[in-house]
């Protein structure tokens, strides 16, 4: 499973750039598809759900030109589409299969349209309800109510009144609105229960009126699509951008201080979820609003307030504030949310799962969550169920632990590069990493450097021998990688002032005698074991910042140090440093023996496939074979003070 690693964040601030509305791109897209003329369609969101509605008009016989960037143009077929039978994969994009399905139900061809298996397991029934009471024919290819649908020609009776179910998702309703105008004549629409997610409806009818189409209201519970109407292209359509993905960059602001400004969207937004910026005032955050941008800054007091709100009128950013709410004072109660059972997976069976491993309080309900933040959260891997907005909420939680990411590509659904534009506008806490060989003095300089500056310590290579002696004690072999992998992933180990504990044992100087240090360069070299003490070691990231030190802290643990330094010294210098040390501690040692041992672990510690020690070209070198514990300790300090 690919992963992300997320480094604790201590700031957030600056600008980002939204990439385009989804629910707006499929929305122009087809429409701009539907009619008559040809459209240019600028800042359109590049991503999977978009790249499906673009290939399935495509083969419905629209068509399609790249104009680089994000503009396409779209040269409209003026009417139903012209190509009759056809095969359609549409992915979980619900926003290209309930929009396509109306628009093919009337389309008079025979089509199947398919998506991946989440796709098949939201709900399609109440659409093809609607649809049927217009003589449409749909059948059901699995079960009954979901996708996959075979489509048939049919004779539709246009006209009249049509009754739409309005609380499952508003998707059913927009897509019968955008449909309706193929077919000539006035039908009214009536929503048959209470209509959720309103101001996607909203959204809905502002883009039908672009392309020439307005619909006529009655409140929520009817609309009529008047006769003769048609689709005709505005010429020019800008997107805005996308006021859902605005909200983990608004929160990030509030909860990293900010000011984080994202442009795109703003005061005159059409999408609805702009509102979640109310919702975070409400929290505390300090919000600014112009035409086209949102800025959000922590509260005054430097806390937010835990809420308690009905987030029907925001239903995707509303996920935002469940992760929001684990920096807020007291129980955030987001309510009146069951269409998030129904979406790209069950968000409320997942966020609740999710937000536990972190150690959170959480209560859930058929329509409703309850958050209850713990003073220190625990570093967790977070499951994201290929639900792209799961992967983004969570990435809030980096300013508090660090994290992982399963699966971090989910977001290309709608937000290709967010983890990239959220590294530009967050600070991590710094690390300063210190490579080289075997007794070349890294541990000591790294714990002094780390005291002098007030920052944890990562020993790394005391892992790697932790896991030899595990390893040992359990009776699995050095070389068995997999048995290794399986001790070091299960390490249980308390690190202390001067003291490691085993399993509830000290075990300092037992780790430190020659035939462990062996063990751990012969367990070091297993790929698998080194994978599995990667996030183990991220975990130290915390705090006003670390200094780390081992063979690939720099290269590898954390690539994104603020300083890294390749620290060594001769063979000889360190050979009788290390001779020494063991002297004083009361340890037999032989300098020769010592010599031929060191050599031999830096053979093979810089040979090995995975990690090999090595200076790379990022690192500054300190040869402290000349140099003083004092000396080799001010360099560094000296270094650091000028990279930050
Ligand atoms: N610049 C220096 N001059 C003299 N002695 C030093 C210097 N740096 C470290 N030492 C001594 O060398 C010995 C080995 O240092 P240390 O244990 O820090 O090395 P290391 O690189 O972390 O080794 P290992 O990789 O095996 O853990 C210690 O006794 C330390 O006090
Ligand atoms: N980041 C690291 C740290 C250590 N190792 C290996 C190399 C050594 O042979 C062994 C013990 O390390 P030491 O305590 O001597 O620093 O662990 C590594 O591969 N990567």
């Amino acid at each position: 499973m690919e992963f992300l690693d997320l480094a604790p964040f201590v700031s957030a601030g600056g600008t980002v750039r939204l990439p385009g509305s989804k629910s707006i791109s499929n929305r122009v897209l087809l429409l701009a598809a539907l009619a008559e003329g040809v459209t240019e369609v600028r800042d359109l969101l590049h991503s999977d759900d978009t790249e499906r509605m673009l290939e399935a008009l495509q083969q419905l016989g629209v068509g399609v030109e790249s104009l680089g960037g994000e503009a396409y143009r779209i040269g409209g077929v003026g009417g139903p589409f012209p190509v009759k039978e056809a095969e359609l994969f549409l992915g979980n994009a619900g926003t290209a299969f309930r929009p396509l399905t109306a628009a093919l139900a009337l389309a008079g061809g025979h089509y199947v349209l398919k998506g991946v298996a989440r796709m098949h397991e939201r709900p399609i029934g109440d659409l093809v309800d609607g649809l049927r009471q217009l003589g449409a024919e749909v059948r059901y290819l699995g079960n009954d109510g979901f996708p996959p649908l075979e489509i048939f020609p049919a004779s539709i009776r246009a006209g009249g009144v049509l009754q739409v179910r309005g609380d499952v998702s508003s998707q059913f309703l927009t897509a019968l609105l955008m449909a309706l105008p193929l077919t000539g004549v006035e039908t009214r629409v009536e929503v048959v229960g209470e209509l959720i997610s309103k101001p996607y409806i909203e959204i809905t009818l502002a883009t039908m009126a672009r392309f020439g189409v307005e619909v006529q209201r009655e409140g929520w519970q009817a609309f009529v699509v008047p006769a003769g109407v048609r689709y005709v292209s505005p010429g020019t359509v800008y997107v805005e951008g996308d006021a859902s993905s605005a909200s983990y960059f608004l929160a990030a602001g509030a909860i990293g201080g900010g000011p984080l400004r994202v442009e795109g969207v703003g005061k005159d937004s059409i999408q609805g979820d702009v509102r979640f910026a109310e919702a975070l005032a409400l929290m505390g955050a300090r919000i600014e609003m112009g035409p086209n941008w949102i800025e959000a800054r922590a509260p005054a007091s430097g806390k937010l307030q835990a809420i308690d709100l009905d987030c029907n009128h925001i239903p995707d950013a509303a996920m935002t504030l469940a992760t929001a709410a684990l920096f807020a004072e007291g129980t955030t109660v987001l309510r009146n949310i069951a269409s998030w059972r129904v979406k790209e997976t069950d968000r409320i069976a997942a966020m609740a799962t999710e937000l536990q491993k972190l150690g959170a309080i959480v209560e859930e309900g058929p329509d409703y969550l309850k958050v209850t933040p713990v003073p220190a959260l625990k570093p967790a891997a977070i499951d994201t169920y290929d639900d792209h907005r799961m992967a983004m909420c969570f990435s809030l939680a980096a300013f508090a632990t660090p994290l992982r990411i399963n699966d971090p590509k989910c977001v290309a659904k709608t937000f290709p590069d967010y983890f990239e534009r959220l590294a530009t506008v967050t600070r991590s806490v710094p690390v300063i990493a210190i490579d080289g060989p075997s007794a070349s003095g890294k541990g000591t300089v790294a714990a002094r450097v780390a005291a002098a500056l007030g920052f944890g310590y990562l020993d790394s290579g005391a892992l790697y021998r932790l896991t030899a002696l595990a390893a040992q004690r359990a009776g699995v072999d050095w070389d068995d990688e997999a048995g290794v992998a399986a001790v070091a992933a299960g390490l249980e180990v308390v690190f202390g002032e001067g003291s490691i504990r085993l399993a509830g044992e000290e075990v300092e100087g037992a780790i430190r005698t020659e035939e462990i240090s062996q063990g751990a360069s012969k367990v070091a070299a297993l790929p698998a074991v080194r994978a599995a003490l990667l996030f183990r070691q991220r975990v130290f990231r915390c705090g006003a910042g670390l200094v780390g030190d081992g063979r690939d802290i720099g290269s590898v643990v954390f690539p994104d140090s603020r300083l890294k330094v390749f620290l060594t010294a001769s063979a000889e210098v360190r050979a009788e440093r290390r001779y020494k040390q063991l002297i004083g501690k009361g340890f037999p040692a032989n300098m020769q023996a010592i010599l031929l041992d060191l050599r031999e672990r830096d053979r093979r510690d810089s040979e090995r496939s995975v990690a090999p020690l090595q200076q790379n070209e990022d690192a500054v070198l300190l040869d402290t074979s000349g140099l003083t514990i004092d000396q080799a300790v001010d360099q560094v300090l000296d270094w650091y003070g000028s990279a930050s």
